[in-house]
């Protein structure tokens, strides 16, 4: 039976252990937590597991890591995670467009001989961009979409007035490498899409706060040598967090999943 360290109990933590609660192959769950939360922790994990402060000295080593507590943590924990050689599973994606970090978690897993695996997330069609990737790509666009809500206490509040937006408002245009250093609640996706095709630099980016949107919308157009891609998705948030889409965590739980089944999806 598995250990999984879990790092973040936010949103997204806290439905990734609720779906994989009852799996008989993970046998302990170790989550990271901060003190202040830590009871409210216990009580939620109940007899599946224990929280802990750090990811050093772990009285039990786990068989592999889940990150989604946000792009400092994604800095500090995984690059000692990796260089434990324990693989790692992550949510905060965009914390791959800061100066550096690739760099530094490629050597993280030289070094422990770890991997890192970095999940679609909210976004659907990762998959064939990254396949067609290697035959040439000539332009890669990604637009999110969401309703003002999602986007209150991040940068978007100060580019455009969301408690009275009328209509669907375009707030910002750039790289997929400055959406995630601006936006690091809201961009992993527009990071993942830049990593998975053209790259950070060369993959566009519009962000769109929109009064009328049903969900999370987002949508990858991509042309290229493979032929042309259009793959959107409008995703539920999480109550607990409207700035998530319930999409991420299950995303994270499928990577999970694939590293328990015998056959990978
Ligand atoms: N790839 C994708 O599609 C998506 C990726 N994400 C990424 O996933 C992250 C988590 O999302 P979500 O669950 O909705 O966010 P939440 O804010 O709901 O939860 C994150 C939790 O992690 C905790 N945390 C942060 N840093 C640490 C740390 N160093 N040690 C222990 N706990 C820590 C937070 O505590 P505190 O609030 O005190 O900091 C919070 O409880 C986001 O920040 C984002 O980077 C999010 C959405 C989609
Ligand atoms: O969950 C989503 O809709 C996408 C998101 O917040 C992110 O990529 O950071």
């Amino acid at each position: 039976m598995k250990t999984i360290l879990l790092a973040g109990f936010g949103a997204m933590g806290q439905s990734i252990f609720d779906q994989l609660r009852d799996d008989p192959r993970i046998g302990r769950w170790l989550v990271l937590e901060r003190a202040e939360r830590a009871d409210d922790a216990r009580r939620k994990l109940g007899r599946h597991g224990q929280v802990v402060q750090s990811v050093d000295g772990l009285e039990t080593r786990p068989d592999f890591a889940v990150e989604c507590a946000g792009h400092e943590a994604l800095g500090t924990l995984v690059p000692r995670l990796l260089e434990q050689g324990i693989d790692t599973i992550v949510a905060s994606v965009g914390a791959l467009a800061l100066p550096g970090m690739v760099d530094r978690l490629d050597a993280a897993c030289r070094a422990g001989g770890a991997q890192l695996t970095l999940v679609p997330g909210a976004l659907a069609g990762v998959d064939a961009l990254a396949a067609a990737r290697d035959s040439g790509l000539v332009s890669v666009d990604y637009t999110g979409r969401k309703p003002p809500g999602s986007w209150q206490g991040t940068a978007a509040a100060s580019l455009c007035d969301l408690e009275h937006l009328a209509e669907a408002t375009v707030f910002f245009e750039g790289t997929a490498r400055e959406a995630a250093a601006t936006f690091p609640q809201n961009a992993n996706v527009a990071a993942m899409v830049g990593l998975a095709g053209m790259g950070l630099d060369q993959t566009r980016v519009r962000l769109i706060a929109d009064p009328a949107a049903g969900g999370n919308t987002h949508t990858i157009s991509a042309r290229g040598a493979f032929g042309r891609l259009e793959v959107m998705v409008e995703a539920a948030a999480f109550a607990s967090n409207p700035k998530t889409s319930a999409l991420a965590g299950m995303s994270i739980v499928r990577a999970v999943r694939n590293r328990l089944n015998a056959i990978v999806i």
